[in-house]
């Protein structure tokens, strides 16, 4: 158990402490008929048929877990906020799952109340984006999967989505078992997995075939970024995206011209330019903005959704949203840091302070992003909130003091996060509470196929929630922080907003500043393909389709004419085709070959009484240089003329 000094904030909720028996606890005892036990949602097997199930596998370090998950918890007189709407409920979780929302509730004795009064009783956050303990850039992440998920859950996220990365010489199936034995035995939330492909061949499609249906992965990443490690090639990330379609899964994009930035850098050291500014300059904007078009373009070709993560830049999201307007099923997730801080830190005077700051694609030095990311946010038009929480240690980020390139690409906001939104989203009358839950938590559920077991509050849903003060305050320090990195990115940003309580799985692990833990009690998600909110639709274009392109097939005689046979290869190297290498006429068809008249000799070479000349203009040998003869003397003297 460790103990942090706690928020500053309106009184704190009171738990009150259950009787030693079972009777039911006081003020509970008109009985509620519109309140169910059952769930009120049915756990669907996602179309087509997957062996996958929807629910969790509970992984073989969570045996303690499921013991102490026999806590009862009233949370009481609190406001219930879902995406969809806000009412006064009491919530009642027993094994760790929502039994029952409403009011004047039946509850069992031995139940430990929560007084919620004047606060919001919300989802758990879904951080769509985390790279715990991720071998980078010659180091590993500094947050493993143990503080770093302790320190989402001290921030209100109780759920998250790492990436597996595997090295360009390792199988996908060798990857994800790895990420599963390091998350396994650390983890203190409910996790999931995206995969990224960092090369393509036949196998690769096997493999991803293989994490889809037997492994529960349902979404993977390709980079446009990074050449020689992560990077891929347009018509490997067309392999990638087409694959996705097939197994109903999700593409996802890191998008950012790799190629281009690579020459931008080599220009910076040129010019003498080595410290963190030079990763800024080198990747302009534009080259996220680049990239995120052809993401959306490749995906357009392929038919298969897109994922853009850690959306930086205004003109990257407004692709993103043109993409949205006209149909497409594109989804962007800005992050913490893109809605919470700026470029300018890149130009901080202190080398560890930009340096901190340094990750891909970086921060835009324009204090008008963020805002204009949140305003996407509210209309709609980005939907979910990550953090790509990858974090090194000033030593770790040393590795680039002489030279930016080799600062390690990474920073914090796993634990600021629903903090940062709140602050910069929810009190700035940019986002209502329920988009608020939307943007931090049930949109990236639907998204990846966790809702409403993840993202709702609501009978037979996980009992993964938060009590959220929204008039607490807090400064945000690296000396206070979770985390276990040396800097923090939001040094000195006061936030109002806060949870005050989050529960996991039905038990108390984070309680006004102390946290309550288990290392290795979370569970492993399993994510069915074809999630409803984004797969229905192109399913029922795809339908559409077929027949559009039925109908344009046109019933035709076939073809019963002549073929030319090729007897030598074409060549492009004249300007134009010269007549030696045209291919011969297979018959003494004239025109055959498209320029002479006589047909060709019986043995199948050109006619000699044929012509090379004709008075079309043009001549098949124009772009050959002539042999001029200047006529100096013409046959009957020169010209008298005006020339
Ligand atoms: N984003 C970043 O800078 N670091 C993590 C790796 C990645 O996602 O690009
Ligand atoms: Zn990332």
């Amino acid at each position: 158990m460790t103990t942090v000094p706690g928020p500053s904030s309106s009184p704190k909720p009171r738990i009150v402490v259950p009787s030693a028996d079972n009777k039911p606890s006081s003020g509970s005892t008109k009985k509620d008929t519109s309140s169910k036990t059952k769930p009120e949602f049915i756990v669907r097997t996602n179309y087509p048929e997957s062996n996958a199930p929807l629910g969790v596998s509970v992984s073989k370090f969570s045996k303690n877990h499921i013991l102490s998950s026999q806590h009862r918890l009233l949370i009481k007189g609190g406001r219930v906020v879902n995406d969809d709407g806000t009412t006064f409920a009491d919530v009642f979780i027993e094994e760790g799952i929502i039994k029952q929302v409403g009011l004047n509730l039946i509850i069992p004795g031995g139940t430990k109340t929560i007084d919620a009064t004047d606060k919001l009783v919300m989802p758990g956050g879904i951080d769509t984006h985390t790279h715990l303990e991720l071998a980078f850039m010659g180091t590993r992440a500094a947050d493993d999967f143990y503080t770093g998920t302790k320190a989402a859950i001290a921030g209100g996220t109780t759920t998250i989505l790492d990436f597996v990365i595997p090295t360009k010489e390792q199988s996908l199936i060798d990857a994800y078992n790895q990420w599963r034995e390091r998350a396994d035995s650390k983890i203190c939330c409910d996790y999931g997995l995206h995969v990224a492909i960092t090369h393509w061949d036949e196998q690769v499609g096997k493999d991803m075939e293989i994490l889809t249906k037997e492994k529960g992965v349902n979404s993977f990443k390709v980079f446009m970024a990074y050449p020689g490690t992560f990077m891929l090639a347009d018509d490997d990330i067309y392999q990638v995206f087409a694959k996705c379609r097939e197994l109903g899964a999700i593409a996802m994009v890191h998008a950012e011209n790799g190629s281009v930035i690579k020459e931008l850098e080599k220009e910076m050291s040129k010019l003498g330019i080595t410290g963190p500014e030079g990763h800024l300059l080198s990747r302009p904007e534009k080259l996220e903005a680049e990239a995120t078009n052809r993401a959306i373009m490749i995906a357009e070709q392929t038919r298969c959704p897109l994922y853009v993560v850690h959306v930086m830049s205004k003109t990257a999201a407004d692709k993103i949203q043109e993409a949205r307007l006209k149909g497409q099923v594109v989804f962007g997730e800005p992050i913490a840091a893109s809605l919470g801080t700026d470029g300018s830190q890149y130009f901080n005077k202190c080398w560890h302070h930009a340096a901190a700051h340094v990750m891909s694609p970086p921060l835009r030095n324009d204090a008008t992003t963020a805002p204009y990311l949140m305003d996407l946010l509210a209309n709609g038009s980005l939907s979910t909130t990550g953090t790509d929480h990858c974090t090194f240690n000033i030593n770790q980020k040393a590795l680039g003091k002489d030279d930016f390139r080799k600062i390690p690409n990474g920073v914090n906001g796993i634990e600021e996060r629903l903090a940062v939104v709140w602050t910069k989203g929810v009190e700035t009358g940019k986002l209502d509470i329920n988009q608020f839950v939307a943007v931090t938590s049930s949109n990236a559920a639907r998204i990846f196929n966790i809702y409403p077991k993840k993202g709702r509050i609501a009978v037979g849903s996980d009992a993964d929630c938060l009590i959220w003060d929204p008039k607490a305050t807090k400064t945000i320090s690296a000396s206070s922080h979770h985390q276990a990195c040396d800097f923090n990115i939001f040094e000195g940003l006061h936030c109002r907003g806060l949870p005050i309580i989050t529960i996991v799985d039905g038990k108390i692990v984070y309680d006004n500043g102390q946290l309550n833990v288990l290392q290795g009690s979370g569970k492993y998600l399993h994510t069915a393909c074809y999630a409803d909110s984004v797969y229905q639709k192109l399913n029922k274009r795809e339908i559409i389709r077929e027949q559009l392109i039925k109908q344009q097939h046109i019933e035709r005689e076939p073809y019963t004419g002549d073929v030319i046979v090729i007897s030598k290869p074409v060549s492009n190297g004249d300007a134009k085709i010269s007549p030696k290498n045209q291919a011969i006429p297979s018959s003494n068809e004239p025109h055959a070959a498209g320029f002479h008249n006589r047909p060709a000799t019986r043995a199948g070479a050109r006619n000699l009484f044929d012509s090379s000349f004709t008075l079309s203009g043009d001549q098949w040998d124009d772009a050959n240089l002539r042999k001029t003869t200047r006529v100096q003397q013409p046959p009957g003297g020169q010209s008298k003329g005006l020339w």
